[in-house]
């Protein structure tokens, strides 16, 4: 039992959804040590003081048993690592990390994305920086701030080895916070990549006043192409059908408390990228959106939401021009190309 009598958790990224989690954890295991590591000391000594992020999560008190730090070697006697800084920046975390980890921990993935410079999937990254600690993903239907005032969701904890996700889910597992246990970690990190670069398209449409109709039927046709690509990069289909595939990508696409979405709102008003990501703040479907497509290009298979998307974002083509293309594509049967 890799988290049997575990004294410290450690949770790295002090933004939303680390300080969530850190909460999380500290509620699920009141005995347990929680350190909440965060890059900016200044940040730390606000949390430290105040008992609270202020900055990214306003107004939820911080557990006792949360120790905020910016060194990484407060973590050296955590028994498991929730990985929860922004993807792209995943990579850097970890080689840091790598001096201080205990050995074997198990660190759990809670970014969402695909590394644009490597087109690698997270557990890829930190298998590759740390690869005598079992990745596992944490992914599904959960906005930090949901989670943070007790509000009931659920979600997908993968692992390759079975007991261990299991364990893990029971660890963070909470009367409002239920936790799935799967061994398909490439499907639970798939969904929660690629329905981020799916909901700017529905919040692009949501600006637009395109209607409600359009929304559904860009959600199922989101749906199809990310299924297409998840089954191709070799995810099960159930895992797509479930909280960290459709649960996640129906959350993303209809809830303006979405930042992708609302990036996506933004631009389909008219504002310039620049100015839609300062409103939204971490859009993680912006990073991912390129890799994604380049992906699902390298294996023949056809998103054409997501590659509009990626060229509407390069300044390719216009949103009224993406959306023609889209609207115009040969007609086909509905499942036909479903691989
Ligand atoms: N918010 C949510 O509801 C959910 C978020 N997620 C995922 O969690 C991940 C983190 O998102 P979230 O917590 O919301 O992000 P936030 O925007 O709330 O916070 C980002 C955090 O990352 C830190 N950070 C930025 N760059 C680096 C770096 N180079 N090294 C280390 N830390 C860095 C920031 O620190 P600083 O202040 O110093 O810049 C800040 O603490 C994303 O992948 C997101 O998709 C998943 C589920 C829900
Ligand atoms: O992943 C999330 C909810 O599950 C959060 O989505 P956003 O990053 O778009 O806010």
């Amino acid at each position: 039992m890799v988290t049997e009598g575990i004294r410290q958790i450690a949770v790295l990224g002090g933004g939303a959804w680390g300080t969530a989690l850190a909460n999380l954890a500290a509620r699920a295991q009141p005995s347990v040590q929680v350190a909440l590591w965060a890059r900016n000391a200044s940040h730390v000594e606000e949390m430290s003081a105040t008992g609270v992020n202020a900055r990214y999560l306003p107004g939820v008190p911080l557990l006792s048993n949360i120790r905020p730090t910016a060194d990484l070697a407060d973590t050296s006697n955590a028994d498991v690592i929730l990985a929860v800084v922004p993807a792209q920046t995943l990579r850097s975390t970890l080689e840091a990390l790598a001096a201080h980890i205990k050995p074997g921990a198990p660190i759990i993935i809670c970014a969402k994305g695909i590394e644009h410079s490597s087109g690698l999937f997270l557990s890829e990254v930190a298998a590759s920086i740390l690869p005598d600690h079992p990745p596992a993903v944490l992914s599904g239907p959960s906005f930090a701030s949901d989670v943070a005032s007790g509000l009931p969701t659920a979600v997908t904890l993968a692992a390759l080895d079975g007991e261990l996700a299991a364990e893990l889910a029971s660890l963070l597992s909470t009367p409002w916070f239920r936790l799935y246990s799967s061994t398909d970690l490439r499907g639970a990190e798939i969904g929660g990549a690629a329905k981020n670069v799916l909901a700017i398209a529905n919040g692009v449409a949501a600006g637009r006043g395109l209607g409600a109709s359009a929304g559904a039927a860009l959600l199922a046709r989101g749906f199809a192409e990310l299924s297409r690509f998840g089954i191709a990069l070799g995810a099960e289909p159930k895992t797509l059908m479930g909280l960290s595939g459709l649960g996640d990508l129906v959350l993303t696409c209809t809830s303006p408390m979405s930042r992708n979405f609302s990036l996506g709102v933004s631009l389909g008003r008219g504002m310039t990228l620049e100015e839609a990501t300062q409103r939204s703040g971490l859009t993680e479907g912006v990073h991912t959106c390129g890799v994604l497509v380049d992906l699902a290009n390298a294996k023949r298979v056809d998103m054409p939401i997501a590659s509009a998307v990626d060229a509407v974002l390069a300044e390719q083509i216009t949103i009224d021009e993406a959306i023609a293309a889209l609207m115009t594509r040969p007609s086909k049967a509905e499942f036909g190309e479903i691989r």
